[in-house]
């Protein structure tokens, strides 16, 4: 009797994943009729020289798509999660199409730096773009006369630590009218040297992204006026047309936010990977132990360290301010301890009150975007 009831439920177990393997071969080339259907939008912006990222469409979309989710018992969480996976797969795709060229008699582009990560990014950006562009490095200075004869925007794009001097070196020499910018994560300096070396057009820039994301839709450009901004309006409207959002900031401004959002960020990451390393944790072992959310840290920390040290090192050592934020963290920690050592659990409450209120409405809206990240993770977890 037994043995049938499992005959049986084999059978239908059988029958129903071919049903479902049917459903998702239907879903595979839906998809790729989408994906046709998003290469034609691709073709149509291209032309018109329409940003990639339409957020309104978005928005009104996905709106759409849950209620209609709703009216059939469908989650709409899950049809949210599903379009924006394949929005993302939008960007990849209609960039390959290539951009609307904003600025057609430029003359040409020279990124220096650009064999770098960020200068190749930017290469292949500007070139989809339809603008010819040429690189200058290390070995290169002995033409440098001939890159820069002509050229209408010049990217600097070196390691912090010798941004101003090849700006103060070598950029002074450029044709009156050439836009000079650079991709630094520090602002002030880098500005103040261009303005500096070069009479004409300048605008400080800092992509906030590394460059392995694939696309620059939705990700953020800071930008820093410096001289003319009408002559180098077209280089932002450009950006925004490959999916960019430009957020206007004023160099000091942006510089002091950098200490945290980057410099202690960055350090803190880097002593919390220095004390896994000294305690000679086991990695293998935590990760069985792991809930998703200490996963998802485990991977920020570890993701560091799979990077080039001296990039982390430039930013860390970038600005002497980051030092003061780095010390009140650390003061900050000591203090905690004290707490803590003292048994004081009822200040705990009382300071976790405070922060909570501080945080204001920030902390539930981090709750809920961190939710569908730690089901991510949850969803890669194989075996
Ligand atoms: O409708 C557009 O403008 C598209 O580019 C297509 C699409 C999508 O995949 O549906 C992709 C990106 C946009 O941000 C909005 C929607």
């Amino acid at each position: 009797m037994n043995n049938k009831m499992n005959e049986k439920t084999t059978a239908d177990l059988e029958n129903l994943r071919d049903l479902i393997d049917g459903v998702d071969q239907q879903l595979l080339h839906l998809l790729r009729k989408r994906l046709d259907l998003v290469a034609q939008v691709g073709a149509v912006k291209h032309a018109a020289g329409v940003p990639i990222y339409a957020p309104q469409r978005e928005a009104s979309m996905l709106a759409k798509r849950r209620a209609e989710a709703e009216n059939i018992n469908v989650s709409p969480q899950l049809i949210e999660d599903i379009l924006r996976r394949l929005m993302r797969e939008s960007y990849l795709n209609e960039k390959d199409v290539g951009f609307k060229q904003v600025k057609q008699d430029l003359g040409h582009v020279v990124i220096v730096g650009g064999e770098g990560k960020l200068g190749q990014l930017f290469t292949q950006m500007l070139t989809l773009s339809g603008y010819k562009v040429n690189s200058i490095d290390k070995n290169d200075w002995q033409n440098a006369d001939a890159i820069f004869d002509g050229a209408g925007l010049v990217i600097v794009t070196v390691p912090i630590n010798v941004t101003c001097e090849v700006i103060a070196d070598k950029l002074t020499q450029l044709p009156e009218h050439c836009i000079l910018a650079d991709l630094t994560s520090i602002k002030q300096k880098p500005l103040a040297a261009m303005l500096e070396a070069h009479k004409g057009p300048v605008v400080g820039l800092h992509p906030m992204f590394g460059p392995d994301v694939g696309s620059l839709a939705k990700q953020v450009v800071v930008v820093c006026h410096g001289r003319e901004p009408q002559a180098y309006q077209w280089l932002l409207q450009q950006m925004e047309i490959w999916g960019a959002r430009i957020v206007e900031a004023e160099a000091e401004r942006h510089d002091k936010a950098m200490q945290l959002v980057q410099a202690m960020r960055h350090f803190s990451t880097f002593v919390y990977g220095l004390n896994l390393c000294k305690e000679e944790a086991d990695i293998e072992s935590l990760l069985q132990f792991s809930s998703p959310i200490y996963r998802l840290e485990l991977a920020m920390v570890g993701r560091l360290f799979a990077q080039d040290p001296e990039l982390y090192a430039d930013i860390i050592f970038a600005q002497q301010g980051s030092q003061h934020a780095i010390s009140d963290y650390l003061d900050n920690y000591r203090d905690a301890l004290t707490m803590l050592k003292a048994g004081n659990r009822q200040e705990f409450v009382t300071q976790f009150q405070r922060v909570a209120k501080w945080f204001g409405d920030f902390a539930p809206q981090f709750q809920h975007e961190s939710r569908a990240m730690l089901q991510s993770v949850n969803d890669m977890k194989a075996g």
